[in-house]
């Protein structure tokens, strides 16, 4: 009777377990479905990749980057959010870093830099793919890869009770400095980020720029051959940014590889020898700085500000004339009264004569031609970015969706205190800087300002 009942209640609980398991692989595939279905993948397959991306992931899986410093191979993560399911923010990178290179990572916000970075150091899983540094993977060798790093974070993650020499000798010891040491590396860290006058003081009183150093001094801790750093000259003033520059380069002498993003061109041209401009989670061009220049950065850029009340027939007149006298032109903007060309194999003094000529009957107020540099390759490229978030976001709201372009009407910031100002700045920034975060309601972050602002409602811009 006894054994009757126990093998009753062992039969249920088989059957239990039995329908948990069940379920739980029936839950499993079904998120597994919405995964795939909710996914969205970057417009750009990888058959449609620029040839330099392509070339240097033909070298990167065809072993030929098998002695590189860091090599990523297909590297990908894919958020999972609640709002907008599965965001794809960093789409198969192929890149091999050899030694003693100093490669930058540009792009806009939201182009997935800082996921790559948490991806190399084990900050966050990749989804797929996988990188080595020194051979090691960080899918399955993560502590060996995290003892070859140093990482310079975007955002200074120090103690503000603690002095700029107890954070060093607190770094020292975790990164498993000898005792007999560390007083040497301490004051070695010190010296080299012209940091001695502030050792004594709590980081919570540095200026932004102090931070940023002490936050580098901490990722030089231990001499890792690879070195990455996230925006590392973020509020720092010309004078410590050069200062930051020369002791990059004195690393990269020493043959240490650095890894840098930066929405500064001109630090990239001070530092990288090799640079990849990422749009939507992929590369969209890779290259030299020199490379890049000659490739993209050909032809010219034709700015026209108009006057008159009418702007939108003198908008509409000056791109007829445009059109008929520069049939190969492309235009690029067209803002209020603002009109900008690109134009191709055309002379100079071809461009001039017609528009000196049509200036009056054009209603121009006044008119420049300069030559395409890197920033406009990177502005060309970014726009694709800007674009893709602007077309999530109106998937994901009620806003109206025939106009690719929107003004804020309402803002508010994060804390309260909303400035009436703040929507020019915002309507300024969104036109060139602008996220709209994926996990939370829709923000706009400004470039360079640090100022988020919640958007509330938008109008297109007519
Ligand atoms: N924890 C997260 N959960 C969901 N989505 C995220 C998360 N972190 C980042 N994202 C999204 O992934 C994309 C890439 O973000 P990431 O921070 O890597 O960009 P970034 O290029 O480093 O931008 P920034 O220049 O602002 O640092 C963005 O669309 C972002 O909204």
């Amino acid at each position: 009777m006894r054994w009757d009942l126990i093998t009753k209640k062992l039969l249920l609980m088989f059957i239990m377990g039995l329908v948990f398991f069940i379920l739980t692989l029936v839950c499993e595939y079904m998120s597994r479905i919405r995964a795939r279905r909710h996914t969205k993948y970057a417009p750009n397959s990888v058959d449609e990749e620029d040839v330099d991306v392509a070339a240097e992931r033909k070298r990167v899986l065809r072993g030929t980057g098998r002695n590189d410093l860091l090599r990523l191979e297909n590297l990908t993560k894919v958020y999972k959010t609640r709002k907008l399911g599965h965001h794809l923010a960093v789409d198969k990178l192929c890149i091999g870093v050899p030694q003693g290179e100093c490669f930058g990572l540009l792009g806009v916000n939201g182009a997935g830099k800082t996921t790559t970075f948490k991806m190399l150091t084990g900050d966050i899983g990749p989804t797929s793919g996988d990188a080595y540094l020194n051979r090691y993977s960080i899918t399955k060798d993560m502590l060996k890869v995290q003892q070859s790093i140093g990482y310079c974070p975007q955002f200074d993650s120090l103690f503000d009770e603690l002095t700029a020499r107890e954070h060093i000798q607190l770094y020292s010891r975790l990164r498993g400095v000898p005792p007999s040491q560390e007083n040497q590396i301490v004051e070695w860290a010190l010296k080299k980020l012209n940091l001695t006058p502030y050792q004594n003081r709590p980081a919570g009183t540095y200026s932004g720029g102090n931070k940023r150093k002490l936050s580098t001094a901490i990722a030089l801790i231990g001499h890792p051959p690879l070195i990455f750093m996230d925006e590392p000259t973020t509020g720092m003033d010309p004078h410590s940014r050069r200062f930051l520059w020369d002791l990059i380069h004195g690393l990269i002498k020493d043959g240490r590889s650095i890894i840098l993003t930066s929405h500064s061109m001109e630090e990239c041209e001070a530092l990288c020898t090799r640079l990849a401009i990422m749009v939507n989670g992929t590369f969209k061009c890779l290259g030299s700085i020199q490379h890049l220049k000659n490739k993209f950065g050909d032809g010219y850029t034709l700015t026209l500000r108009l006057k008159g009340p009418d702007l939108e027939r003198s908008q509409r007149v000056a791109r007829r004339f445009i059109m008929q006298n520069f049939p190969e032109a492309g235009i690029k903007e067209c803002h209020h009264n603002l009109l900008q060309f690109e134009l191709k194999d055309l002379s100079l003094s071809y461009v001039f004569s017609k528009l000196e000529e049509a200036q009056k009957d054009l209603n121009i107020e006044d008119y420049s031609v300069c030559q395409n540099t890197l920033d406009n390759v990177f502005i060309n490229f970014v726009k694709q970015q800007t674009e893709l978030v602007q077309e999530r976001h109106d998937s994901t709201s009620s806003l109206p969706t025939s106009c690719l372009r929107l003004r804020p009407v309402v803002l508010a910031t994060r804390r309260s205190t909303a400035d009436p100002g703040d929507e020019e700045l915002l309507a300024d920034a969104f036109s060139s800087d602008v996220t709209i975060e994926a996990d939370d309601e829709p923000l706009l972050n400004l470039g360079g300002t640090g100022t988020r602002l919640t958007l509330l409602n938008m109008e297109p811009v007519t």
